[in-house]
């Protein structure tokens, strides 16, 4: 079986959410949403920080609700692909393949779920399954 040696840390992790949200900031879409939202990013980029350590290490340092904290902004469905492939595109930036590829697959089934719990889903198609919604 073929394991890869090196161990994801919180490092690698912090180095990621720091270059992920300095693209946001300045991203033509997301950009706008974060920046009305968040008026201290060295202590959001904390927050994400252990946010991700709790799901990728099991750190558990991260206490939150981020489904609540998700309402109330201008939020689209568009919104979530675009923070995917720029979450995408910065973790192939910064990690080794094994571990970008873990990352991708966590952000993708938060995203999942945040999306849908926003109400933000389109039907069926969301489910992967061959029906239609409502
Ligand atoms: C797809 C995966 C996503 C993940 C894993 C994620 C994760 C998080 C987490 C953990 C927080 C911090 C919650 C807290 O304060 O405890 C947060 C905050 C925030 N997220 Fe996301 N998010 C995602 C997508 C998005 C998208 C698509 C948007 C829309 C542009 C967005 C906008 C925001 C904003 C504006 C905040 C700050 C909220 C506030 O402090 O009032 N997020 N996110």
């Amino acid at each position: 079986m073929t394991r890869d040696s090196t161990e994801l840390t919180e490092a690698q992790l912090a180095a990621l959410v720091d270059r992920f949200y300095d693209k946001i900031q300045v991203h033509p879409t997301l950009g706008p949403v974060f920046n009305a939202a968040v008026h201290d990013w060295p202590e959001h980029k904390a927050l994400l920080t252990s946010f991700w350590s709790s799901v990728a290490l099991g750190t558990r340092s991260y206490r939150g609700n981020p489904m609540a904290k998700h309402r109330g902004h201008n939020i689209h469905a568009g919104h979530f692909d675009e923070w995917l492939a720029l979450w995408r595109e910065t973790a192939d930036e910064v990690l080794d393949a094994e571990h970008a590829a873990l990352v991708h697959e966590y952000a993708e089934r938060i995203g999942r779920s945040l999306r849908y719990g926003l109400g933000l889903n389109d039907g069926g198609r969301s489910l992967g399954l061959p029906i239609v919604g409502g």
